[in-house]
């Protein structure tokens, strides 16, 4: 791709002036949704264009995109490009950059000229990062960006890229050998199971626990563009704010990035008790001690501690689904009847080629790693809350791999908090009926639209008893 000079240093130059990937952009539903379609459409138009040889080629050669790109972060070349801003770097003087460079979190190897020079080209054919043909200069583009390094690695996808193209690598390469459902692909490859190799191999642990919070990072703003409203509104009503049980919450990285978008909101971390040190270190290494309370729990059993949500982010998708409903029942135990629950998953759908292709991707991903863990589809979904005495209160889609699954106990008089549904209910100037301001009342025509469409996804006893019938495999035992 050949860049104009001047359009690449504006490019880098607006890029590197940020200190984190480009946020997302909050479009309203309609617009993201019409984009997504509009995505879906070109994906589709961009398989069904190219001959099947050609496919077959790209898919073939699919790892070598991967490993490449691994590598150039190891090397730390788009630090380099980064450093070299918008004067952008030749081959010959990046390899400079990078031997005076001082060593930093990844181990840097030395480099072959020739070899890396062959790797920058590479690198360049497949868009990773632009080069300017006339002067043979490289400059750093919307996508080499996301994989510069900072600090603490928080917000770049380096330590992502490591775990898949490391650990998770191998264990795609014992793919067939996993299908035989005796042990995850994973642990053919690794010799032990995600937990175990993670503790033999500390480094790659604390790579692993980068990667969750950078998606972590991303997740606050997504959940502040669709619950705002309601969780200020949840305010008005109880006369204080909302509390957040994190399940399976980790060190609350989660709840410390929902802390900062809900000023007013507290939370609870659950985890297991050998996260208590590292949590708590961490809740008071970001200053959040008074709001965030960690607290030793198991999920698979009962568990007492009352909240007004209760969210499980990437928690549902690693288990089979006896063992979801054992989580989500322990769950449903303990929460009140105005409390909902928000599972944070891969909704699988088939309206958009695009998405459902990265959600498969996201199931695969779960069938080599764990084997027991997987992607479902809303139906199915549907069928384990009414197992759990819960119910599907609303799909919210968040525009990229995940979405949030609501649910809400079987048998809770109103789905949707509203001051006229919600108990004990707190008189405060906002909330006398008499004198609303527009706003809050247009936000509860909206939440009571939003109560009737959610009533079309709920379960019916026609889903879920064909949904009982599909039974399942048991788990295989540990090796
Ligand atoms: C995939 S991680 C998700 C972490 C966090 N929710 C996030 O999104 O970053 C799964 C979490 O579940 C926790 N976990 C696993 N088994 C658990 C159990 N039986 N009870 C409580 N937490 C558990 C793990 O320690 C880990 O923190």
């Amino acid at each position: 791709l050949v860049q104009q000079p001047s359009l690449g240093q504006q490019a880098t130059n607006a890029l590197l002036s940020l200190k984190a990937p480009p946020p997302e952009l909050h479009a309203p539903g309609w617009a993201l949704k019409i984009g997504e379609i509009a995505l879906g459409l070109m994906d589709w138009l961009t398989v069904a264009a190219k001959p099947a040889p050609l496919r077959a080629f790209e898919a073939m050669f699919g790892f070598g995109l991967t490993q490449a790109l691994a590598a150039m972060a190891r090397l730390e070349v788009f630090d380099g490009l980064a450093e070299a801003g918008a004067n952008g770097a030749t081959c010959g003087e990046l390899i400079g950059w990078l031997r005076n460079r001082k060593p930093s979190q990844i181990r840097r190897q030395p480099v072959n000229a020739q070899l890396l020079c062959r790797l920058l080209d590479f690198a360049a054919a497949n868009q990773f990062m632009n080069k300017d043909q006339a002067t043979g200069k490289f400059y750093l583009n919307d996508f080499s960006v996301l994989f510069t390094q900072n600090d603490d690695n928080v917000g770049s996808l380096v330590p992502m890229l490591l775990y898949h193209a490391d650990e998770v690598n191998y264990g795609w390469t014992r793919l067939s050998e996993g299908m035989r459902q005796v042990y995850p692909a994973f642990e053919l490859a690794n010799g032990e199971n995600l937990e175990n190799y993670y503790n033999m191999n500390p480094e790659k642990r604390g790579n692993f626990d980068l990667a969750q919070r950078s998606i972590s990072a991303d997740f606050a703003p997504k959940m502040l563009a669709k619950y705002g409203d309601e969780f200020k509104q949840f305010a008005q009503v109880h006369g204080r704010s909302v509390h957040i049980c994190d399940i399976g919450g980790g060190i609350g990285s989660v709840a410390e990035g929902l802390l900062r978008e809900f000023p007013d909101a507290t939370a609870t971390v659950i985890d297991l008790a050998h996260k208590e040190t590292q949590a708590n270190n961490y809740i008071e290494q970001v200053q959040l001690k008074d709001r965030i309370r960690f607290v030793a729990g198991d999920f698979s059993k009962p568990l007492s501690v009352e909240c007004d949500y209760y969210l499980l982010n990437h928690i549902i998708h690693d288990w089979n689904d006896t063992m979801a409903v054992n989580i989500l029942s322990h769950v449903r135990t303990s929460m009140p009847s105005h409390a909902k629950i928000l599972l944070v998953e891969p909704v699988l759908e088939t309206r958009n080629a695009y998405f459902e292709r990265l959600k498969r991707f996201v199931d695969m991903q779960l069938l080599v790693v764990f084997q027991r863990g997987k992607a479902r589809s809303t139906r199915e979904f549907t069928s384990l809350l009414s197992s759990s005495n819960l119910e599907l209160s609303r799909h919210v889609p968040l525009c990229g791999l995940f979405d949030i699954v609501e649910a809400v106990p079987v048998d809770a008089t109103s789905k949707v908090i509203t001051p006229e549904t919600a108990a004990p209910v707190v008189e405060t100037p906002a909330a006398s009926t008499s004198s609303k301001p527009r706003k809050q009342k247009q936000r509860e025509q909206k939440q009571q639209q939003e109560a009737e469409a959610a009533e079309t996804h709920k379960a019916t006893p026609a889903v879920a008893a064909e949904e009982a019938a599909s039974s399942e495999t048991p788990a295989p035992a540990s090796p």
